[in-house]
């Protein structure tokens, strides 16, 4: 059954988790009158919202990033704190199902009063599962959650979309050295404010520590003596909840230190801005890509540039034209 505008808004305010589940459900769907319905849900809910703390998790598959948020998760909720996890996971698009954000992953956090857990919307591109990632943020902060965490997978465009919505990136790793350093991805690097190599336990925990230190000399080559933040890198165990403390004192002073320079804000005020012009291209794609004269002309265009009868410089100029006067 439909619910109102204002029992949505009174539901999301009040903290009740089967309203705010249909909030997400709202924002999340593509339908037109869906679409106009969470709009206006969230131009009401906005003035309460960007009070939490918006961190990014990201790492490769077996780094134990569900282990990870069931155990820091349980950790802050142990400290007062209200926890949301989101995810970003556009490979659930494709198999319909959600990998990232499962409850069954987290078992202590998903049966967790202060916690709510949400997987990755299933449907559409990465920009669509973004941009309701990103509107669910609003949702969560209104309904009073001061955490939110933002998991996504180590791979692909991902982790730029999330570390595009969040105020702090932390990355997990593994135990490497030496050569083996150069397996993380530089991209990802770039994008961390916080790193920490997890499963720093038993038989593993003076490789971590060794790996821990090489790659922090590593990062201070890469930021330069008079960087604002050099990201430090930590160790933890998941499995056994250790360095989880020095995890999140090291994320909050990332955060403090954004904001009381300013920075923060101008953060957010920019992420607004590159968010408007993403949903602006998507939106623009989506048509071109649906234009009944380009969809006719594609195969055609497409077996010219293949057989080398055409540029691709004029194939894409014959697109635009068609699609313009179209
Ligand atoms: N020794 C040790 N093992 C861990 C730790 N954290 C996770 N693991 C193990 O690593 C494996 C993968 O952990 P998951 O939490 O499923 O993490 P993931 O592979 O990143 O998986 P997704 O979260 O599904 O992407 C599991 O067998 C965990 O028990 C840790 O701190 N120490």
């Amino acid at each position: 059954m439909a619910i109102e505008l204002d029992t949505y808004v009174k539901g999301v305010l009040g903290g009740k988790r089967a309203v705010i589940a249909r909030a997400i459900t709202l924002v999340e769907s593509t339908r037109p009158q869906h679409r106009s319905l969470a709009q206006e849900l969230l131009t009401e809910l906005l003035p309460h919202s960007g009070r939490s703390r918006r961190i990014g998790i990201s790492g490769v598959p077996g780094v134990g990033k569900s282990t990870f948020i069931d155990a820091f998760g349980t950790m802050l909720t142990a400290l007062g704190h209200r926890v949301a996890v989101l995810a970003v996971d556009p490979s659930s698009t494709r198999t319909g199902g959600s990998i990232l954000g499962d409850k069954t992953r987290m078992e202590r956090l998903a049966v967790d009063p202060a916690a709510f857990v949400r997987p990755s919307p299933t449907s559409g591109t990465l920009g669509g599962v973004a941009k309701a990632t990103r509107e669910s943020i609003v949702v969560m902060e209104a309904a009073g959650y001061d955490v939110v965490l933002v998991e996504t997978v180590g791979v692909g465009q991902s982790e730029t979309a999330v570390a595009n919505m969040v105020d702090t990136f932390l990355l997990l790793t593994l135990a490497r050295t030496g050569d083996q350093l150069q397996g993380i991805k530089k991209g990802v690097l770039e994008l961390a404010d916080v790193i920490s190599v997890n499963k720093a336990d038993g038989p593993h925990e003076r490789d971590a520590r060794t790996a821990a230190r090489e790659l922090a000399g590593a990062l201070r080559l890469m930021h330069g003596k008079d960087a604002f933040w050099t990201p430090p890198v930590l160790c933890c165990s998941a499995r056994e909840s250790t360095g989880l403390d020095g995890v999140w004192e090291r994320l909050e002073q990332h955060r403090t230190l954004l904001d009381s320079t300013g920075r923060l804000a101008a953060r957010r005020r920019d992420q607004q801005i590159d968010w408007t012009w993403a949903m602006v291209r998507d939106e623009l794609l989506g048509r071109l890509h649906a234009d009944p004269e380009v969809r006719s002309l594609t195969p055609e265009l497409e077996r010219q540039v293949r057989a080398g009868e055409l540029t691709a410089t004029l194939a894409a100029e014959r697109i635009l034209e068609v699609f313009r006067t179209g």
